[in-house]
């Protein structure tokens, strides 16, 4: 019977393993490539809301100093030119420091016709500024000079006098502002406020300001009725560092005054450019002139925000696809092993049954107890008993009667023994089998117990040693008969004589032997045959056995010597004698009758030499050697008669 391990369960192959990391690989890369996506489409959006949030931030404020601009410009509206006083007074309640920091001044610049210029100054030097003067110096066809300027201190008193109409960047927006009558916000400048170190750049917002009465409503009448330009002039590092929301943390910034190129970078949140993962650009419309504000994905946006939660994503599920691979990969390898036991197991067991099945006799197993029922029974008792394994198993034949019944109190005691002792035991005994005939068997048990030490069960052999115990008696009818005659020969002979001994002086009581040797034996093989003196010889036997008690024995020493032994002869020597001379007269007159051989009758006799005994006071070897003796003497006196051991004294010899 043969075990294909390799079939089983869909668990059971590793190959399942390897298909379901694939998927689950494939799951997790899937999955981690939505995340990504979404990841970033996330990013984008935060990155966008972000930079319009700056956006507005910054274009808000820039209104907000337009505003500021505005109220200035009322208050020329409001009351003509104000005082260099109600100037500082303005621009100190507006309290810009605190309200919308970054703005470096508010001022007012007034246009000064050439011609007005001489009296102009004059008027300004009058007020308590004796080297004011109109710079740069020259002639134009149209100057303007920043008469007022708050704070009027530090880096702004560089500005004070300072012609911004003579400058193209400054004028290009003030001619914006006064044609428009709306704020115009210059060009990139660097302020005159600046000095030679941490320079920055700058620019600024001018809102018209005109004669008040006259106007307004054309760009003629708006350049006819000009009067000056309030303004503010912003450093713009100084303006937009306080303006952005800084570190933004999710970007970098940058503007740019115009198109987005080196020379127009007006502000930089970072010294270096460099690529980054998301940008993007946005104009806005500032006092009439173009910004262009350039926003970058922040490094440390890139590292934490964006890339982590994918990533998790990533290694914990690569982790987690291995962890599953491994626990089926195990799995499948330990269910593959326990298949291959399993496998070996069934294999041994049938190796053990075709084993049990092929062994000579029966295996059985019983259960121990009265009744003890048979659990186990192989083919093997069929031939033994001529009844199948199943008859017995089923309680229909039991085994216990099959047992001669001169056997079974062996048979039960052997068992009996052995499950006291929870040894083993060997007993043989004979079976009848169902066709009448008698086998002997030999059966061999182990008895084993339970874990509490009780016996449980008896697991044994059942052999046929029919033909051994056959053998056994040829080779003890060998060993202790004669072969021709089937009498005892002379080892059994002495045996039986030994125990005669012994028995006779127990009871008290004579014997006798007799030893008996066929006169001129020898001619009748010569002249007839060894076969007919092998007859004679049979003939011999039979009528020596004819002649004595069935507890007597007849023995044959070889050749043509027998010997008789008779107990129970008396108690006393004479009456022992007498019985025995009787018995070999007897002897002598039997053996001397005419032996047919075919149709030839021949005639032969005996010599017998006698002697007796009481007890054990004489060997068995002996007593052989005395009958011998006697025998001997008879043989001599002339054949044909009886004679006594010398010693002995025989009542009546009787010669035939
Ligand atoms: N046929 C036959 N002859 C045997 C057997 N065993 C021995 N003999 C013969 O028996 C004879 C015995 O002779 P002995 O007893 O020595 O002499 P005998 O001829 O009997 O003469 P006496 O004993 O002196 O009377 C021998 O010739 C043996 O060969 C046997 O089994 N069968």
């Amino acid at each position: 019977m043969t075990h294909d391990v390799h079939r089983g369960g869909l668990l059971d192959h590793q190959a399942l393993a390897w298909v379901v990391l694939a998927v689950a690989l494939l799951f997790t890369f899937a999955t981690w490539q939505h995340f990504d996506a979404a990841r970033a489409h996330h990013d984008q959006d935060r990155f966008m809301r972000a930079a319009e949030k700056q956006r507005n931030i910054l274009t808000n404020r820039i209104h907000d100093y337009e505003q500021v601009l505005r109220g200035g410009a009322a208050l020329f509206a409001a009351g003509g030119v104000p005082s260099r006083s109600e100037w500082r007074t303005y621009v100190d309640e507006l309290d810009l420091e605190r309200s919308l920091p970054g703005i470096l001044a508010t001022g007012f610049a007034l246009m000064v016709p050439p011609e007005a210029k001489a009296a102009h100054e004059q008027s300004v030097r009058a007020e308590g500024f004796p080297d004011y003067a109109i710079v740069p110096p020259g002639e134009r066809a149209m100057l303007s000079s920043i008469v007022y300027i708050e704070p009027f201190s530090g880096r702004n008193l560089r500005a004070f006098g300072y012609d911004m109409y003579s400058e193209p960047t400054r004028r290009e927006a003030m001619d914006r502002a006064r044609d428009s009558g709306q704020p115009a916000l210059s060009r990139k400048v660097t302020l005159v406020q600046e000095t030679r170190t941490g320079v920055q750049p700058g620019f600024l917002i001018y809102f018209p300001v005109y004669r008040s009465g006259q106007p307004i409503d054309t760009v003629a009448a708006r350049r006819a009725a000009l009067l000056g330009f309030v303004y503010s002039p912003f450093r713009a590092y100084d303006l937009l560092d306080g303006v952005f929301d800084t570190p933004t943390q999710i970007l970098e910034i940058e503007l740019f005054d115009g198109g987005a190129s080196p020379e127009n970078l007006l502000y930089a949140t970072e010294g270096a450019t460099r690529d980054a993962r998301l940008m993007t650009e946005m104009k806005l419309e500032v006092g009439g002139n173009i910004w262009v504000a350039r926003f970058r994905s922040s490094e440390r946006y890139e590292s934490l925000e964006g890339i982590m939660q994918p990533t998790m994503v990533l290694v914990g599920g690569v982790a987690l696809d291995f962890l599953l691979f491994s626990v089926l990969y195990m799995n499948a390898r330990h269910r593959r092993k326990m298949r291959i036991s399993a496998a070996k197991l069934a294999q041994s067991l049938d190796s053990y049954k075709a084993l049990v099945e092929n062994i000579p006799g029966a295996v059985f197993r019983c259960e121990v107890g009265s009744p003890a029922p048979l659990r186990r029974l192989s083919s093997g008792i069929a031939p033994l008993t001529g009844e199948a394994s199943e008859r017995f198993l089923s309680g229909d034949v039991s085994y216990q009667e099959l047992i001669h019944p001169d056997d079974r109190a062996a048979v039960a005691e052997a068992v009996a023994e052995a499950v006291a002792k929870r040894s083993t035991y060997n007993v043989e005994y004979r079976i009848k089998a169902r066709d009448g005939f008698t086998r002997w068997v030999s059966e061999r048990g182990q008895v084993s117990s339970d874990a509490a030490g009780r016996a449980q069960w008896l697991d044994g052999v059942v052999l046929d040693i029919t033909e051994r115990k056959a053998a056994e008696i040829m080779i003890r009818d060998l060993a202790f008969n004669d072969t021709l005659t089937g009498l005892p020969n002379r080892r059994l002979l002495l045996d039986r004589l030994e125990q005669q001994l012994a028995a006779s002086g127990r009871a008290g009581r004579h014997g006798a032997l007799l030893f008996i040797d066929m006169d001129n034996f020898k001619t009748v093989n010569d002249t007839l045959g060894h076969a007919a003196g092998d007859q004679v010889l049979v003939e011999v036997a039979a009528r020596l056995l004819a002649s004595v008690r069935e507890s007597d024995t007849v023995a044959r020493l070889g050749g043509d010597e027998f010997v008789v032994v008779i107990g129970n002869l008396g108690n006393t020597a004479e009456a022992a004698k007498a019985e025995a001379a009787e018995l070999g007269d007897k002897i002598l007159l039997k053996l001397s009758q005419p032996y047919r051989l075919g149709a030839h009758l021949h005639n032969s006799t005996p010599s017998i030499g006698i002697t007796t005994f009481c007890g054990h006071h004489v060997s068995a070897g002996q007593l052989l050697r005395r009958a011998d003796q006697a025998m001997y003497r008879a043989k001599s006196a002339g054949r044909h008669q009886v004679k006594f051991y010398e010693e002995d004294t025989a009542p009546a010899v009787r010669v035939a």
